[in-house]
């Protein structure tokens, strides 16, 4: 490896040891960049180590009162990663599991994410440790308007406009939005992103993140002569990104056969294809369960307590749910499986050893969150663009466009992979061409 990346890797261990998540993304992403270090202005300009940490970050109280009037404090973060190219831009997490270390992996993904969707935004994530998990929606509202009271001054359209994550959907972003504009005075649309059709929300955002994924894997599939016709795919998690990637399997000729959620997993063989299960899946989502097993009750398919998805043979995997959750375990049994295509949706689903894993084996093609995960801040982006000029494009418009820039993103990882003798290898042309791109433009805005 470049020894100026040897020493930044080295320096990022010492200082956030205790920030796994960062670091494993971090990590895994200067491996990847590596035949693509050899000009000396990126270590004359310490470039590296202001690519990889946040410009920006903020830690905040978020005070709130439950039902009952008894008061919590949760604790929110915003980190700013990267102006180079844009405003901040990226996804609000409400999760038990929300740390620093998790809200700089999101917005160093982000970053590197947005860098290649072709539209004008930098890098951002944010969230907190609120776990929406049976809170009523009265006590939602409560919590997203004390997030915004303490988030709104660093916030705008020119400056950061944050979107929704895993526990932030349609929902949360009204109700953000709308305490934005109360503190704020005006009705500055594009300061979030995600908003209802009524209110500034552009269409197909809401099936966004899993149709860009559709998109890119039938990239994939085109490149192997073939198409999604008749294919089976398993996916995790029951949420936004798992929702939009069944409905444009569904409309593609592919099915989505698997479902899961920390409960377990279920098996559905007829696929989850028909508006009612579809539907099925939002109700599943707005219960505030986070629960999978109802969804077995309710259509009378197998349901696989405390197991993941991955024990299923199929020719398709995609994970949407949550990062690390496809260990070495998964990956040999994914492989064994003999599995074609190992999609991201979720941000990087894989630990660091079964990624490498299944990316070098010659067995399967894979394709990682920051290239097949962009479908949702594509059209965020062209929300913000609707929002500037005061228009709404139709939904056969904006899904034109998703389908352009997803399609833009591959060619852009496929031919910088070729450019650097990596093959096919769509993980590391990503990852070099996004840095490519965001290196130039701060080299190009000076120190
Ligand atoms: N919504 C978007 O626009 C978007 C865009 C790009 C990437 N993503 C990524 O997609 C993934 C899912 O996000 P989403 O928006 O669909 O969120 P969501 O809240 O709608 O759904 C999250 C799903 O993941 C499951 N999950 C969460 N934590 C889990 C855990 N610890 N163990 C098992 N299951 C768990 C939940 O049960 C739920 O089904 C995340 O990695 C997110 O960063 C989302």
């Amino acid at each position: 490896m470049n020894e100026y990346a040897v020493r930044v890797a080295a320096q990022l261990r010492r200082r956030y040891a205790h920030e796994p998540e960062y670091l494993q993304c971090v990590l895994t992403w200067l491996e990847m960049i590596d035949p693509a270090l050899d000009d000396p202005r990126y270590e004359k300009l310490d470039l590296l180590t202001r690519m990889v940490e946040p410009e920006r970050m903020f830690t905040f109280l978020v005070p709130w009162v439950d039902d009952r009037g008894v008061a919590h404090t949760s604790h929110g973060y915003r980190a700013q990663f990267s102006s180079a190219i844009g405003p901040y831009k990226g996804g609000l997490r409400f999760h038990p599991g929300v740390t620093s270390s998790v809200v700089k992996f999101l917005g160093f993904e982000q970053t590197y994410k947005n860098a290649l969707t072709g539209l004008p935004i930098g890098g951002a994530a944010g969230g907190a440790d609120f776990d929406p998990r049976g809170k009523s929606d009265r006590e939602i509202m409560r919590f997203c308007q004390s997030f915004m009271n303490a988030l709104y001054r660093y916030i705008g359209a020119d400056t950061d406009v944050p979107a929704g994550d895993i526990g932030v959907g349609s929902r949360e972003i009204g109700y953000l939005y709308g305490q934005y504009k109360r503190l704020m005075g005006k009705a500055e649309s594009s300061a979030l992103t995600g908003k209802g059709l009524t209110y500034g929300g552009s269409k197909v955002r809401q099936e966004a993140a899993g149709s860009g994924t559709i998109y890119f894997l039938a990239r994939m599939l085109e490149h192997q002569r073939d198409t999604l016709e008749g294919k089976t795919i398993a996916a995790s998690g029951f949420g936004n990104m798992t929702w939009g990637v069944c409905r444009k399997a569904a409309q593609l000729g592919a099915k989505v056969v698997t479902l899961s959620g920390p409960d377990g997993y279920i098996y559905d063989p007829e696929g989850v294809c028909t508006q009612e299960k579809l539907d099925f899946l939002l109700e599943l989502r707005a219960s505030g369960r986070d629960k999978v097993a109802p969804y077995a009750q309710r259509f009378g398919v197998e349901f696989f307590p405390g197991r993941k998805p991955w024990e299923i043979k199929t020719d398709i995997v995609i994970p949407c749910a949550t990062q690390n959750e496809l260990d070495v375990e998964d990956a040999v049994r994914i492989l064994a499986n003999d599995v074609g295509f190992y999609v991201e949706g979720a941000n990087m689903p894989a630990t660091a050893e079964a990624l490498k894993l299944l990316r070098l084996s010659p067995k399967i093609l894979t394709a990682g969150a920051k290239a097949s995960g962009s479908g949702g801040v594509a059209v965020s982006a062209l929300e913000m663009a609707q929002n500037s000029i005061r228009y709404n494009w139709d939904r056969e418009e904006v899904d034109n466009k998703l389908r352009e820039i997803m399609s833009g993103i591959y060619d852009a990882s496929a031919a910088a992979a070729q450019e650097y003798g990596l093959g096919y290898d769509l993980i590391a042309g990503n990852d070099i061409a996004a840095f490519k791109k965001i290196s130039e433009a701060m080299i190009a805005q000076g120190l």
